[in-house]
């Protein structure tokens, strides 16, 4: 069966995504609120911006219009960036219940709101009524636009509360170079794809830095302890957090020039400030507001977060990094797996 379906965001994201979709042959409708890259991806087949060089799929049609992209669609994903989500949930939220419409609606987006400290499931589930959603699902896992949009073999998960729903999905999505795997522990999937991004800045860093395997080993290793710790105080299933959003994105996004998060940290490491590397990247970093959003979580809830403290440090007290890194060696002898 296939899917009549709206992407909502057309960063390299949302485009890479909504190419699956549209090569698996479902009716796709990627809206973007930039006219120009509309008439581009309708016109040229490109998004020469976000995936320089791609071709897309022609029966991939954008629209300007989020009300005319999800006109009778029964499935509307969003990818837009964390900061993106409220303002984007709202006008969705909005349309539907205009069209008394319900739909089965996903969102693959990896950060954490600042201040209210929300997963994107429970943002979207704030601005789209219940009337207007039959189940919220998630997709994650190690997966970057850059090798999804050239069919590098890729595996991710959706995981949602409604296990048809996350086969919907599932059906939609796959292909013979893109596997998806179903889950039904939104809270660890989502806290896995978030918080990776933090200990991303930090590999990134470390090899500008010049350390070694090891010190790379170490980071992720102690990082995914630190994420699964925050994790389960949320109640997320351990298992997550060895699977496609726990390790496998921490490895992808942990060891990849493809990853923003990793190339920020490099890019701080050689000694850029945050402000400029920001402004060079053209696109979003979202370890760096989830950084100061999870320090302040792990506070609140009594979590040992000590990876995440020291990047917090570098990236908002302008801490040096040498030092950040001799403080973490230096912390007090500890066992393992407590
Ligand atoms: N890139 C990747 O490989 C992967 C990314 N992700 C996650 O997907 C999410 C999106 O990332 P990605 O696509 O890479 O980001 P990009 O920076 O590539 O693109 C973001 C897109 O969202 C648009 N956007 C931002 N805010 C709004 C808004 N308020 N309303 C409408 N459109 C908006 C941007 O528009 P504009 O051009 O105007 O800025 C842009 O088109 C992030 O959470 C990221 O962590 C997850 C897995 C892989
Ligand atoms: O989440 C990603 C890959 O799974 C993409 O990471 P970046 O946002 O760091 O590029």
């Amino acid at each position: 069966m296939t899917e009549k379906i709206a992407v909502l965001g057309a960063g390299s994201w949302g485009t890479a995504l909504a190419n699956v979709l549209a090569e698996n042959g479902n009716d796709v409708r990627l809206w973007s609120h930039k006219p120009a890259q509309v008439a581009e991806i309708n016109e040229k087949h490109t998004n020469e911006h976000y995936l320089p060089a791609a071709k897309l799929n022609e029966n991939l049609v954008a629209y300007a219009d989020m009300g005319e992209a999800i006109k009778d669609v029964e499935m509307v994903l969003s990818v837009v960036p964390t900061k993106g989500v409220r303002e984007v949930g709202k006008q969705l939220g909005a349309l539907l219940k205009a069209n008394n419409q319900k739909v089965i609606l996903g969102h693959a987006t990896k950060g954490i709101e600042p201040g209210t400290y929300k997963r994107v499931s429970e943002m979207l589930a704030e601005e789209v009524a219940p009337a207007n959603r039959s189940a919220l699902a998630v997709l994650s896992g190690p997966s970057h636009a850059e090798d999804v949009i050239k069919h590098d073999l890729t595996t991710v998960t959706i995981a949602s509360d409604d296990i048809k729903a996350a086969e919907r999905f599932q059906a939609a999505f796959s292909t013979e170079n893109f596997r998806v795997y179903t889950n039904d522990d939104v809270i660890g999937t989502e806290m896995g794809g978030a918080l990776k991004n933090i200990i991303a800045i930090g590999a990134g860093a470390l090899v500008a830095l010049g350390y070694g395997d090891n010190a790379k080993a170490a980071l992720l290793t102690r990082g995914l302890a630190e994420i699964s710790r925050l994790g389960l105080a949320f109640g997320a299933n351990p298992l997550t957090f060895i699977g496609l959003s726990g390790v496998g994105d921490l490895i992808v996004t942990g060891t990849s020039a493809n990853s923003r998060n990793w190339r920020a940290g490099y890019q701080l490491g050689q000694g850029k400030s945050l402000k400029q590397v920001e402004e060079d990247m053209g696109m979003v970093i979202e370890g760096v507001s989830t950084t100061k959003a999870a320090k302040e979580l792990a506070e609140q809830r009594h979590v040992e977060m000590p990876i995440t403290d020291a990047i917090y440090q570098v990236l908002y007290e302008d801490k040096d990094i040498n030092q950040a890194i001799k403080d973490l060696m230096k912390r007090p002898a500890a066992n393992e797996t407590n």
